[in-house]
């Protein structure tokens, strides 16, 4: 099996919907408004965040999140994944009724069961929502800065990115950069390649979430690539939330032929009937990579993780160990 990473996956996202028709149930809510059939329903980007929103609000206390973690790696590592970065959200838990500090320590509870019980490495980026405003960003940032917890290594920014002015999050960038952070931020996903020239002036990242529709400019194509950037590209996402028509026209083999670095990633998988497992089956099926290839994505998502020089030595050991060079 060609061992895997993750960089970029949404924890909230990650909720199958079995997990949050129990959590329903603990809390006595009704999820018929946005699962069917034990699926998600949705039909655009708006509507999917909605189902997230609510999905989300049913994970209220520790124990919920530390569930979530556990589950959410375990079925990772099952698949193969010895590495997972995830965002966090603490302005999802706030609105469900939990502090950004429990809600970090429940899930950081899940990531040491499930190296317990599998081995999995795991890290957590402290994302700020961009369409909550600059303000509720800004608070994502101090606290990734001061929490404390030594599994948080990243800040990033999601939500809609073509929402405010960027000038105006600069500041919560900055926050993360001066506590050491590693840096992401969405963009070139709805937004079009300005979007992305614009992230890397405003907030220079070592990663562009998404960072796709950089394809439109091929200067800016060449500068990620000149630069290092890294992708986090999430290509089953992309083709549920009709960014691109279907594989075919995915721009992932042209980054690539291009020199970008890329990696594979699931985003929220199971909104998009998707998986780590299955991306990596994309990029076989779809992009024409064989295990080498796919090995080489695992390589670049583990050089450009957020995780201390040790235990990314350790990882690309366990990477070598399979496939020596
Ligand atoms: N695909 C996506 N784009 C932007 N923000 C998100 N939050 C969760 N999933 C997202
Ligand atoms: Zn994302």
């Amino acid at each position: 099996m060609v061992l895997k990473a993750e960089i970029h996956c949404h924890i909230e996202g990650a909720a199958s919907p079995d997990l949050v028709v129990k959590q329903a149930q603990k809390y006595g809510a009704d999820v018929s408004g946005f699962i069917r059939d034990g699926a998600f329903v949705w039909d655009d980007f708006t509507s999917f965040l909605a189902a997230y929103d609510q999905s989300a609000d049913l994970f209220r206390d520790e124990g919920d999140y530390a569930r979530l973690a556990e589950t959410y790696l375990s079925s990772l590592a099952r698949d193969g994944a010895i590495y997972s970065e995830f965002f966090t959200s603490p302005d999802h838990a706030e609105r469900a009724g939990l502090s950004a500090a429990a809600y970090t320590a429940g899930l950081a509870e899940g990531m040491r069961r499930a190296k317990a019980k599998t081995g999995i490495e795991s890290r957590m980026i402290v994302t700020g929502v961009r369409h909550f405003g600059v303000e509720s960003v800004e608070k994502a940032a101090r606290f990734a800065a001061r929490c404390g917890e030594p599994l948080v290594t990243g800040f990033g920014m999601a939500g809609e990115e073509r929402f405010g002015d960027p000038e105006d999050y600069v500041r919560a960038f900055e926050i993360a950069r001066e506590a050491g952070l590693g840096i992401t931020v969405h963009a070139g996903e709805f937004g079009g390649w300005e979007s992305v020239q614009s992230a890397l002036d405003h907030f220079r990242p070592t990663r562009i979430g998404h960072g796709v529709r950089a394809i439109e400019n091929p200067d800016l194509v060449r500068r990620i690539a000149d630069e290092g950037v890294v992708l986090e590209c999430c290509p089953g996402s992309n083709i549920a939330l009709r960014v691109f028509d279907g594989f075919e026209s995915h721009p992932f083999p042209k980054l690539r032929d291009a020199g970008c670095k890329v990696t594979l990633n699931s985003d929220d998988p199971p909104y998009f009937w998707t998986s780590l497992k299955r991306e990596y089956e994309i990029g076989r099926d779809h992009f024409g990579m064989d295990d080498k290839a796919l090995t080489a994505v695992t390589r670049t998502a583990i050089e450009a993780a957020y995780v201390d020089k040790k235990t990314k030595a350790a990882l690309l050991a366990r990477l070598d160990a399979v496939r020596p060079r």
